[in-house]
């Protein structure tokens, strides 16, 4: 059965077999969004983990995936992978490749989500040559709405770049970008969707202490977020521009921003959004030391 995108049109991923190494939070996101966006069939995306066999299980209750409870070898799940996703924390990145790559064929696509760690450090884990997409998306990517930063290894060809854009393109957008940049798209959108959760928290707690109940408060702050989202969209309007036409002069809004900015708060937004970045630096950095003893 060959697939085609909501575009209608037939995607370069569909015969693809993918198989996720790490079967946590980013991995179902995009496995998700991959089936719900029609662009793979469950059937050919497997997924693995180190330990957890319930995890395994309800994947594939879930998605209709392969796991090594329908009787095939992790060996084999590897090894007859097009695209492998490697999608465990960084701190295992080292232990869990070790173990997979004699296993990797150099006709395959690496794919990585790991958070800081480099083409190059991944290259010495693999020990060999492969082609290697280092991504950085976000968990949005579960309902379409990711976003996803795109690096690629030198010798990564125009089929197999198409192939990743398809991939991250069905479960949200898109951005090509050198990977002295992956650190910093990590700080914006990688982490940026639990920034926002917190500003929404933040909002629902304040509701509450003014009368709301939970539920009512939890409404209302989600309408603000979605329609102030759309708007920023639907206008093309810049947010500062949009936040003007709320704040009437010596009325509530202003009451309200100017305590924002007498606590700091877009400095504290701004350093969040660097010390995101700087970690996913701190992490590579571990990583190349890790890999160096
Ligand atoms: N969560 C997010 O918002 C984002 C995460 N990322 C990146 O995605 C990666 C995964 O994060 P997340 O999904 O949150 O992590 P989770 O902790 O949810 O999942 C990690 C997965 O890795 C598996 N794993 C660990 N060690 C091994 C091993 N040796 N062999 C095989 N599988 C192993 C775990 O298996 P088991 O449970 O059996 O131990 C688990 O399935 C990270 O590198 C992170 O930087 C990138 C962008 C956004
Ligand atoms: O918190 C983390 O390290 C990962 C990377 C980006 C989002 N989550």
């Amino acid at each position: 059965m060959s697939l085609t995108t909501q575009s209608g049109q037939s995607s370069a991923v569909s015969n693809l077999r993918i198989c996720f190494y790490g079967a946590g939070s980013m991995a179902e996101a995009l496995v998700r969004g991959l089936i719900h966006n029609n662009l793979a069939e469950p059937g050919r995306i497997s997924m693995l983990n180190r330990q957890n066999a319930d995890r395994l299980r309800e994947l594939h209750d879930r998605y209709g995936i392969v796991t090594v409870q329908q009787g095939v070898s992790p060996e084999d799940l590897l090894q007859d992978a097009d695209i492998v996703m490697l999608a465990m924390k960084p701190k295992d990145a080292a232990e869990a490749i070790a173990q997979i790559r004699h296993l990797l064929r150099p006709e395959q696509l690496i794919v990585s989500v790991i958070a800081g760690l480099s083409i190059d450090s991944l290259s010495r884990l693999i020990g060999k040559p492969v082609s290697i997409v280092r991504t950085m998306p976000n968990t949005s990517s579960t309902i379409g709405l990711g976003v996803t930063g795109l690096s690629y290894s030198a010798g990564v060809t125009d089929r197999q770049r198409i192939v990743a854009e398809q991939l991250f393109g069905a479960v949200g957008m898109t951005v090509t970008i050198p990977e002295s940049m992956q650190d910093a798209v990590t700080g914006v959108s990688g982490s940026g969707p639990a920034y926002v959760y917190y500003f929404m928290e933040s909002m629902i707690a304040g509701a509450v202490e003014l009368g709301f109940d939970p539920e009512e408060s939890r409404r209302l702050v989600l309408q603000t977020f979605l329609g102030a989202a759309e708007m920023v969209r639907q206008t093309g309007e810049d947010p500062a521009e949009l936040r003007r036409k709320v704040t009437s002069p010596n009325g509530t809004t202003q009451a309200a921003i100017e305590l924002m900015e007498r606590d700091g708060l877009k400095t504290t937004v701004m350093g969040a959004v660097a010390r995101s970045a700087e970690r996913a630096g701190e992490i590579g950095k571990e990583l190349e030391r890790k890999i160096n003893e």
